[in-house]
C-alpha cells in the first residue's frame, strides 16, 4: 500500500448515495471464473459517498479506475450487495440506469462493424441535432443549456465532425436525463480548453443546485485545482486514500497536480521495492505466456476473453 495518508472511508449516513462494502472485482476466464492465481483487479474497497460529493478519482496506469467506475456504474457482475447506488444494485437494478438517475460516460463513441474492423468511430450521415431530440422526456431548457455549454451545432452531419465535436456530441447526449450520480471516465481528453471549463463548471452546478454526485477518474489536471470536494487515490487495485479536500492541506500547500505527482512517485518506488523483494514481478499474467494455463486476453463484444494454453484463439503476442 502506498502510505500517503491514512485511507479513510466516510460512514454511511441517509446522505449516502453511493455505497460500497468489500468490493473486489476479477476479470472472467474461459469459464466465467476469475483466471487462477490472479488478483482481483479491485480488491477489497468499502468507501461511503455523499450526495452532492464531487470526487476527482486519481491513480497510474492500470491502477483499476476504469474497472472501479465500470462496476459501480453496472457494467460488471459484482457480488450482490457490494455496491449500492441510491440504494439500489446497478448490476442487477437496471431501471437505475434506464431511468437516467445513474450515468456513465467513458471510452470513446464507436462500434464493431463487420468487415470495417472493432472499434469504428461512431458516425453516420445525420445531423447531431436528430440524435439529440431523440432523447424522450428532457425539459427543453436542459436541452438548450446543454448545447450551449458543449457548443454544439444541431446542424453538425456526424459523418462530418472532428474528434472533439463527436464527442461534444456524446457528452451533451450522456448528459440531458437530469442523473442523480455521475461517472466520467476521462472524457475531456479531446475537448479544448475553454469546452473543458465550462462543462466542468456545469458539473459543478449540478451537484451545487441539484445535489448530484460525480466519480471523475482524469489524469488531466488542469482547472480542476478547486472542482473536486473528495479525491480518491486508488493504486494496485486498493484504496489508498478517500478524503474531503478540505482536510488535505498538503492541497492547498503543493497543488492538486504535485501532490498527485508525490503519490504516484512514492507508490512506484514501493512496488519496485516489493518487486525487488519477492524477486519477481509479482504479477501472475508477467509469466511467460507458455508457462499459463490460460489468460486473459482482455475483453471486446464478441471476441473471447482468455486463450487456453495452445489453443488457436490467442492474440497475437511478441
Ligand atoms: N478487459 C480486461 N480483461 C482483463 N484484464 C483487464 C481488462 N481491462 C483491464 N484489465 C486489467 O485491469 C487492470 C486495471 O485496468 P483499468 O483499465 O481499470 O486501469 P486504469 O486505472 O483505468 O488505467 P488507465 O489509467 O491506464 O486508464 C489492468 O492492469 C489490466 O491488467
Amino acid at each position: 500500500m502506498v502510505a500517503t495518508t491514512q485511507v479513510s472511508a466516510q460512514s454511511h449516513s441517509e446522505d449516502t448515495v453511493i455505497e460500497v462494502q468489500d468490493l473486489s472485482f476479477s476479470y472472467p476466464g474461459i469459464d466465467g471464473r476469475p483466471l487462477p492465481g490472479v488478483p482481483p483487479v479491485v480488491q477489497n474497497m468499502t468507501v461511503s459517498i455523499a450526495r452532492g460529493s464531487r470526487c476527482l478519482l486519481i491513480g497510474p496506469n492500470g491502477a483499476g479506475k476504469t474497472t472501479l467506475l465500470k462496476a459501480l456504474a453496472g457494467k460488471h457482475m459484482v457480488t450482490q450487495g457490494s455496491v449500492l447506488v441510491a440504494d439500489h444494485s446497478p448490476f442487477h437494478h437496471t431501471e437505475l440506469t434506464t431511468s437516467g438517475d445513474l450515468a456513465y460516460l467513458g471510452g470513446n463513441w464507436v462500434r464493431d462493424i463487420a468487415f470495417a474492423g472493432y472499434s469504428i468511430p461512431l458516425q453516420g450521415d445525420f445531423p447531431a441535432g436528430r440524435m439529440i431530440d431523440g432523447v424522450p422526456g428532457v425539459p427543453a431548457e436542459r436541452k438548450a443549456l446543454l448545447t450551449k455549454v458543449l457548443d454544439v451545432d444541431p446542424e453538425w452531419r456526424m459523418h462530418r465532425v472532428s474528434d472533439g465535436q463527436r464527442r461534444r456530441v456524446q457528452l451533451l447526449l450522456g448528459l440531458l436525463q437530469p442523473f442523480k450520480v455521475l461517472f466520467l471516465d476521462e472524457i475531456t481528453v479531446d475537448l479544448d480548453v475553454l469546452g473543458r471549463a465550462d462543462l466542468l463548471a456545469f458539473l459543478q452546478d449540478e451537484c451545487e443546485q441539484r445535489h448530484a454526485t460525480i466519480i471523475y477518474a482524469t489524469h488531466i489536471f488542469d482547472g480542476l485545482e478547486s472542482w473536486p470536494t473528495h479525491l480518491i487515490y486508488l493504486s494496485g487495485g486498493r484504496l489508498q486514500l478517500f478524503a474531503p479536500t478540505a482536510e488535505l492541506p498538503e492541497m492547498h500547500d503543493l497543488g492538486l497536480l504535485k501532490l498527485v505527482e508525490r503519490w504516484l512517485r512514492k507508490g512506484k518506488q514501493q512496488r519496485k521495492q516489493a518487486e525487488q523483494q519477492a524477486g519477481v514481478k509479482q504479477h501472475p499474467e508477467a509469466r511467460p505466456v507458455s508457462a499459463l494455463p490460460q489468460w486473459s486476453n482482455g475483453y471486446a463484444p464478441g471476441r473471447l476473453t482468455s486463450s487456453l494454453k495452445d489453443s488457436s484463439n490467442a492474440v497475437m503476442r511478441m
